[in-house]
Order: structure tokens, then C-alpha cells, then sequence
């Protein structure tokens, strides 16, 4: 009877041996295949071969050259020389083809076309990071979502979070003047000069400040990190956006594609992640739960002031069909959404400003001058005021022109299409054409750094920083397509949907700080991109993301 069930267990292992043995070479067939349809298969029929474009050996790609912001300006100058408005490059090698185009026609049908979605692995990282935000959905889901969340981003709406907004330019204003004194020996002389001065991270301070605003205006909770960095939630979320800031690491991307390798090798990123994660959902959901009660026992408030876009959210989210209503889980991911999109984009613009100002002191005169002439920060309604300032919209403008946060852009074609071309095009086999044929599965790479430096819109001086072209836009950039003139923020039905918050609360972080410090160079700084475009210290990579200026308080 022993025997018998030891022969059994030793046939049943032999059996489960076999069909892991079975399963295993199937799985590996499969990857062979895939791979010698990924090489050899698909490349001689690819269309986007015929185009012109760089070349590159089998298993080289392009990537530094046209997502590293060091590299890109030089790279797209000499490429659209060579080989026009639309062409193609290679993505992880030769055999990887890749649509890059400068022509506003390409670009504005794809991003308008729903044959055109961001890749899985794009909507994967997202949704991996934040849960199942409107940046990470596609199709109807991403359509219900828009019409949902939209009318929390309406002017009207986003000018009633402005006081928020100077209520923490002034607590950063007092906390840098602070720095400043302290580390300024105090001497009577020194009063009336402008000797005052600190060297300040002014990125990292620009970015607590920015964390604070969204936290207030976005679900009206405080982290209060201009104060000191303790929040819980606070750090959760530096913790799960920081992963981002030096770009993927070999194992991330392997997991990418191949998730069962978190649960396999866990590591202490991910323990740290899914911990955060954690704190941010509880705490989400506790105030998803408090502010739906509030709503519902409060009937007077049905017309009332809704002073957070989750009050807004949930309100709209009320009013919808209940088998089409999102869960509160649903909900907390948008609001994760908000914080990624927004905090750190808009922190990181500010702080390229004032690196442009302290570059050229002229610009950064001219726009202190409007600023003290107008006593726009005194008027009764300090928004209109500066938002009615032509000098400082060109600053804000310029700065989202010259460096804009996101690099670029990248889309996949869901099936075959034909995309039409503003200008005809030669290709590799002498044919003349008015359209591009890409298949199913190839990428299409909109470069948004690339359009807002393209010479034929901006002219010449397009690779310079210059402000005043905002005050006499050539016609050819006064009719791009962009929001707010820019291609910044993207355009079309996925396009920015807080591009008018973060405009206005650049403004006010400008007005408010260049009325009261000047800015110099402390560093040489490079930028780099690892989902948005940061700065850091030239040869001191390794500390990260970090714009050191030097800040001198001026004379009163
Ligand atoms: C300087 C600041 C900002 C820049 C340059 C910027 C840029 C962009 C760009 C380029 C996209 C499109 C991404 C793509 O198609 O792949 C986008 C989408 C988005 N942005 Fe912004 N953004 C900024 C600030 C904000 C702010 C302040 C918020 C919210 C508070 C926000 C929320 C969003 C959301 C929710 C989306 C996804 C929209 C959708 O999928 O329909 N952004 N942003």
C-alpha cells in the first residue's frame, strides 16, 4: 500500500514534470516567435521603412537622441535638415520603425484620432502607480471620465482657488526670506543693498509649495510640507512620484512586461511603494466618505461654494446615472491623477523660470518692472490683475515654450491607417506622397520640445529664450494648435485638463517672489527627463533633481 502510493506520487510528479516541461518549451516556442516575427517577419513589411530617416545597425536605437533633452534640439535640427517635416527612426533597433513628424497635420490626426492610443506600456506605469486615472484610460471610459471631470477645471472655477494659491506663494515668500536672514550677517549698511542673499534648491522648495497647493485645492487636505516634510500622506506620495524622478531602472522595465516578477522578486522599492500606496488610498477613501456626507446633509449646498475639486468631482459624480457612477476608488484615483499631473509639473516650471531670469537679468528687470508699476499684487482683485499683465504671460509663456515639462508624447496605431501630410513627401523608393500608411502596433512620437522649437513657427531665434516674441507672435505660431499657443500641454480630446490652473498659479508664484528676490546663477545646470523634464547640477546627477539659485532679498 506504500509502495503503491509512493509510485503514485512519483508518477504524478513525472506527469506534472512533463506538463511544466510541456508548458515551458509551448512558452518558449511562443517568445521564439515572437522574437523572429518582431525581426525578421514584420520589418520587410513595416511601410514606415519606405520613409526617410536615420538608420541605425541592428540593435541600436534612437531613444537618447530623441527623448534626452541635452541632445533633442541638436538631434531634431539635423534630422529635419536631412530629412524633412515627417520621417521615421528607430526605436529598441533596427528592425523597430517609428514615425517622428514636425507637420502640424500628422500631429493633429493622431491626437485627435481614436485609432491612436497611448501604448499599454505607457497606461501600465500609470495605472501600476496611481490606479486607473483618466491619463491612464483610453476609449469610452477616458470620454466618460473627461465630461466628468471637466467642469472642476473651468476658469470660474479654478479663479476661487487663487487666494489658496497666494496664501502659499506668500508662506513660501516669508519661509525663503527667513533663509535668507539667517544666513546673511545683519549690518545697517547691508539694508538698502543687494547684499542679502542665500543660495537656495529653489526646485525643491518650489515643489513642497506646489504639493501643498494641489493637496488644498484638489481634496482639501493639508501636508502642510512648506512647513516641514512630515505628513504621512505627504511622504507616500513623494515616495511613489519620486520613483519616477530618475527615470526606470532594467528591472522596472522588465517587470513591465513581465509582472509576475513583483511577486517573484519582491524588493525594498516595491515593499516601499505598495506600503504608500496604502496610506494613500486609506486616507483618500476617508475623505471621499466624509466629503459625499457632507454633501448629501447639507441640501443648501447643492447651489453653494464647492471649494476643492473632489467636492466637485463627487457632487458631479452624484448626478450621474447610478450604474454609471464611479466607486470611491475610482475616485481616489483621479485625485492621485491630479497630484502626479500637476504638482510637480508646474513646480518644475516655475523653477525653470527663474533659472531663465537669472540668466538674463534684462528680462528678469523688465518683468519686476511690470510687476512693481502695475501694484498688481495690491489691486482688489490681485488675479485679474496679473493675469492682465502682458510681460509676465510672456515670461510664463516663453519658460512652457523653452522647457516643457512633458518631453514628449508617444502614441500607437490600434489598426491600419493612412495619416495625412500638410506637404508631399519623397521616399526611399523615389515616390512622391501626400500621406503616410503605418500599420497596427507602430508608434508615433510627438515631440513637443521639437514643435515649440520648430523654426518655421517660432522664426529663427527659436532656440532662444526670448519672452518678447509673446508680445508680437509671428502669424505661423499665432495659429498652432496647441493650448494656450503652445504645444506644451498637448492638444486634442487627451490634451492638459489643468492647463489654465497651472498658467494662472505660475503667475502668481512669479509675481509674488520676483517682487521680492533677485535671482542668480549658482550652478551650471543640466536637464534631464524621466517623465518630466528636470533640472539638475551639472556632473552631481546622482543627488537628483535640484535648481540651486542664488537669492538675494531686494531693497525695500
Ligand atoms: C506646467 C504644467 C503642466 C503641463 C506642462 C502639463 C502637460 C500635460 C500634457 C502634455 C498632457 C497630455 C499627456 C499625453 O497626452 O500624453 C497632460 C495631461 C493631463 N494633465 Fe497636465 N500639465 C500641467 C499641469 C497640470 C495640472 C496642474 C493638472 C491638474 C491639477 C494636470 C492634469 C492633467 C490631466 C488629468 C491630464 C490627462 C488628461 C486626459 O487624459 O484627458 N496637468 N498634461
Amino acid at each position: 500500500m506504500n509502495i503503491l502510493s509512493k509510485e503514485m506520487v512519483l508518477q504524478v510528479l513525472v506527469w506534472a514534470l512533463q506538463a511544466i516541461g510541456v508548458v515551458v518549451f509551448a512558452e518558449a516556442l511562443r517568445g521564439i516567435w515572437w522574437l523572429v516575427n518582431m525581426l525578421f517577419v514584420q520589418p520587410p513589411s513595416d511601410p514606415l521603412r519606405h520613409l526617410p530617416g536615420p538608420d541605425a545597425p541592428k540593435m541600436r536605437n534612437h531613444f537618447r537622441e530623441t527623448m534626452d533633452p541635452m541632445q533633442t534640439p541638436e538631434t531634431h535640427d539635423r534630422w529635419r535638415e536631412l530629412y524633412g517635416k515627417t520621417f521615421r527612426f528607430h526605436g529598441f533597433g533596427s528592425f523597430d520603425y517609428r514615425l517622428l513628424s514636425f507637420d502640424h497635420r500628422v500631429i493633429s490626426y493622431v491626437l485627435n484620432s481614436p485609432t491612436f492610443e497611448k501604448p499599454w506600456q505607457t497606461r501600465r506605469i500609470l495605472s501600476n502607480l496611481l490606479g486607473r486615472g483618466i491619463i491612464a484610460t483610453e476609449g469610452d471610459e477616458h470620454a466618460f471620465l473627461r465630461k466628468l471631470i471637466s467642469p472642476a477645471f473651468n476658469t470660474h472655477f479654478i479663479k476661487s482657488l487663487t487666494p489658496l494659491m497666494f496664501a502659499k506663494a506668500e508662506e513660501l515668500k516669508y519661509k525663503w526670506d527667513n533663509i535668507v536672514s539667517s544666513s546673511s550677517p545683519q549690518s545697517p549698511e547691508k539694508l538698502d543693498e543687494k547684499t542679502e542673499s542665500a543660495t537656495i534648491d529653489v526646485a525643491s522648495w518650489l515643489s513642497r509649495t506646489s504639493f501643498d497647493i494641489i493637496g488644498l485645492t484638489a481634496f482639501d487636505y493639508s501636508f502642510d510640507a512648506l512647513n516641514d516634510e512630515t505628513d504621512e500622506v505627504y511622504n507616500a506620495y513623494k515616495t511613489m512620484l519620486d520613483a519616477q524622478a530618475k527615470g526606470p531602472g532594467f528591472k522596472r522595465i522588465l517587470e513591465l512586461f513581465f509582472p509576475i516578477l513583483e511577486t517573484l522578486l519582491p524588493d525594498q522599492h516595491l515593499r516601499n511603494l505598495k506600503r504608500s500606496q496604502k496610506v494613500v488610498r486609506a486616507t483618500g477613501l476617508r475623505l471621499v466618505s466624509e466629503k459625499r456626507a457632507a454633501i448629501l446633509a447639507d441640501m443648501s449646498a447643492k447651489n453653494g461654494q464647492q471649494k476643492d475639486l473632489l467636492s466637485l468631482l463627487i457632487r458631479a459624480n452624484l448626478s450621474e446615472n447610478h450604474n454609471q457612477r464611479l466607486s470611491d476608488d475610482e475616485i481616489v484615483n483621479q485625485l492621485s491623477t491630479f497630484l502626479f499631473a500637476g504638482a510637480e509639473s508646474t513646480a518644475i516650471s516655475a523653477a525653470w523660470a527663474l533659472h531663465h531670469l537669472s540668466l538674463d537679468t534684462s528680462i528678469q528687470d523688465q518683468l519686476r518692472e511690470e510687476l512693481l508699476s502695475s501694484n498688481a499684487l495690491s489691486q482688489q482683485d490681485p488675479t485679474a490683475a496679473i493675469d492682465a499683465l502682458p510681460y509676465l504671460d510672456a515670461v510664463v509663456r516663453e519658460t512652457l515654450r523653452f522647457v516643457p515639462p512633458a518631453h514628449g508624447t508617444i502614441r500607437v496605431a490600434t489598426q491600419d491607417e493612412v495619416i495625412p501630410l500638410s506637404e508631399p513627401i519623397v521616399l526611399r523608393t523615389n515616390e512622391l506622397v501626400n500621406e503616410v500608411h503605418i500599420k497596427k502596433g507602430s508608434y508615433v512620437h510627438i515631440a513637443i520640445e521639437g514643435l515649440n522649437y520648430c523654426k518655421d513657427i517660432w522664426g529663427d531665434d527659436a532656440r532662444e529664450y526670448k519672452p518678447s516674441r509673446w508680445l508680437n507672435l509671428p502669424p505661423s505660431a499665432r495659429g498652432q494648435p496647441g493650448l494656450a499657443n503652445l504645444m506644451s500641454f498637448s492638444y486634442g480630446p487627451q490634451s492638459c485638463i489643468g492647463w489654465r490652473f497651472s498658467l494662472i498659479e505660475l503667475k502668481i508664484f512669479l509675481a509674488t517672489l520676483v517682487t521680492q528676490f533677485s535671482f542668480e546663477p549658482a550652478a551650471e545646470i543640466g536637464k534631464y527627463n524621466a517623465v518630466i523634464t528636470r533640472p539638475y547640477v551639472r556632473h552631481k546627477f546622482d543627488l537628483g533633481p535640484a535648481l540651486p539659485l542664488k537669492v538675494s532679498r531686494l531693497a525695500s
